[in-house]
């Protein structure tokens, strides 16, 4: 059982509730010598994600695919997102997106700048999350994409002007927090070719 640095914190026991596609567990702990509380911490991995730009035309790649969490909130069933995928074991961050990028999408990455790594949810999920941009051109596009066929992806890739990705922003088209974030980023990197 573990205690913070300074020691206010103290674990009393972690139980696993599920251990399905990712693992859910019961967190028991005392502060400051209090009452025991509980937090459920959801295992799901470390993802990484990318927003590819042409700058040229002033583009961005971005996959649409069945989210069942957003469809059962009645939001989905489909989500508009930047490229993403779950990080196996020791794999670097960066050669996951470029993976990504070519099993969703069909493009292959030039010049992939790591911006961040997140949490995105921390309040009941462990996941870290790596956040890439990355370029782009249509000479790039090396394969069809779509995601893997044997799991179940059907993913749609959209070439779109970034004034039109934002406009999905505004308008609610694009929920997708980590998408969002990138947009922004590239806004705020390449102001010029935002509008
Ligand atoms: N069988 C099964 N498959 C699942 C389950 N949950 C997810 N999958 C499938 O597992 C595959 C994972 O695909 P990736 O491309 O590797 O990951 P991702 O779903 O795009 O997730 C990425 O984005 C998420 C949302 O931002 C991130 O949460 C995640 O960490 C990762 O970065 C998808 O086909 C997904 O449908 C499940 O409970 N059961
Ligand atoms: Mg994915």
């Amino acid at each position: 059982m573990g205690e913070d640095q300074g020691g206010r914190i103290r674990i009393l026991g972690r139980e696993t509730l599920s251990d399905g596609w990712f693992r859910l567990e019961k967190v028991t702990f005392a502060q400051d010598g209090g009452a025991p509380q509980e937090r459920e911490v959801y295992h799901n991995g470390v993802g990484a994600a990318v927003l590819p730009l042409d700058p040229a035309r002033g583009t961005v790649l971005l996959v649409r695919q069945l989210r069942v969490p957003a469809m059962v909130n009645g939001d989905g069933p489909m989500l508009v997102e930047a490229c993403a995928g779950i990080v196996e074991g020791d794999d670097d961050p960066a050669e996951t997106v470029r993976r990504e990028a070519g099993e969703e999408m069909g493009y292959r990455l030039r010049a992939v700048r790591k911006l961040f790594t997140l949490y995105p949810s921390p309040g009941s999920s462990a996941e870290r999350l790596h956040l890439f941009l990355a370029e782009y051109g249509p000479e790039d596009r090396v394969a069809e994409g779509g995601g893997l066929a044997g799991e179940g992806e059907r993913i749609e890739v959209l070439d779109v002007p970034l004034a039109e990705a934002w406009a999905m922003v505004e308008t609610g088209a694009i929920m997708d927090a980590k998408t969002v974030l990138l947009l922004q980023q590239v806004r705020l990197d390449r102001p010029l070719i935002s509008r």
